[in-house]
């Protein structure tokens, strides 16, 4: 399969590294530098462009592939709150392709089922209350997290006494903490800590005043992210519309 890819930093550099060992073609690599090279051959030869850049530039650049009449698969966060409406209507009445994950990885979608599942457990143990953590490195621009953020959106569709996420603590890479862990009963907080270079935590936290109930996701590295956006783009390759993790690991 041909493939380009539109961000060349962290995420690009891992996703080539397994799209070559899967027998793909890079047949083209788009950074801030060559924007203008998606108005070229090579990158509407690819069958997919693989978008992960930052939260200001995925709608356009996602709009942009579209104009070459490439699909997309695009893995960065911050921008679907903004822009979701937009791209399922584009894909629905303007037969536009795009899968869109918060998280890429395998672990993150099992994880994301045991959060839905326990959850809905909840319901019927209203002396547990619920918060969420999110950790990631200092060059992260968006906060809360995309995972922390579809992570909350699964607990908000499943346990009855939480109505929406709010944010709550967020911690700078110096340790300054602003904000707050102060919320009404039907709020959902959600804190985020800046620190080193840790890839990505997500921990979903409920407490009573017996015990704590604790599930952790911890990415070891990037090659979980990286390998989900290339099996994403496989999958994109032979399907049309709005697409995500659900279609992809249908459990
Ligand atoms: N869904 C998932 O599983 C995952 C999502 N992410 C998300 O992916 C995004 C990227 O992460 P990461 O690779 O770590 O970030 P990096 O900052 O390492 O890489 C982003 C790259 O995109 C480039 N870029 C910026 N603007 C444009 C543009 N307009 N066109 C083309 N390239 C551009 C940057 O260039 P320059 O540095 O010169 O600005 C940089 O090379 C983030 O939103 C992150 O949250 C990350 C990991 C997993
Ligand atoms: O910016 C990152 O690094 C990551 N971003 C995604 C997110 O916002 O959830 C996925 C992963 O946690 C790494």
């Amino acid at each position: 399969m041909k493939i380009a890819l539109i961000g060349y930093g962290k995420m690009g550099k891992e996703i080539e590294k397994i799209a070559l060992s899967r027998g793909h073609e890079i047949v083209s690599i788009i950074d801030v530098d060559n924007h203008q090279d998606m108005d070229s051959d090579a990158f509407r030869s690819a069958d997919v462009a693989i978008e992960f850049t930052a939260p200001s530039v995925a709608y356009g650049n996602c709009l942009d592939a579209f104009r070459q009449g490439v699909k997309v698969v695009s893995g960065s966060t911050g921008w679907m709150g903004e822009h979701g409406e937009e791209m399922r209507r584009l894909c629905k009445e303007e037969g536009k392709t795009l899968f869109w994950a918060s998280n890429f990885s395998l672990g993150v979608a099992i994880f994301s089922a045991v959060n839905k599942y326990l959850a809905k457990i909840m319901n019927k143990f209203p002396n547990y209350d619920v918060s969420m953590v999110e950790t990631h490195h200092i060059h992260k621009l968006d906060a809360p997290s995309g995972t922390a953020i579809t992570l909350a959106e699964g607990i908000l569709e499943n346990l009855d006494r939480k109505d929406k996420w709010v944010m709550g603590t967020l911690t700078a890479p110096d340790g300054t903490v602003s904000g707050t862990t102060e919320c009404a009963p039907d709020e959902l907080p959600v804190s985020a800590i800046r620190k080193d270079e840790v890839p990505g935590i997500h921990t979903v936290r409920y407490e009573s005043e017996a015990d704590s109930i604790i599930i952790t996701h911890d990415a070891k590295n990037r090659k979980g992210f990286a390998l989900g956006a290339v099996l994403a783009a496989e999958y994109t390759a032979t399907h049309e519309g709005f697409l995500g993790m659900n279609d992809l690991f249908q459990f």
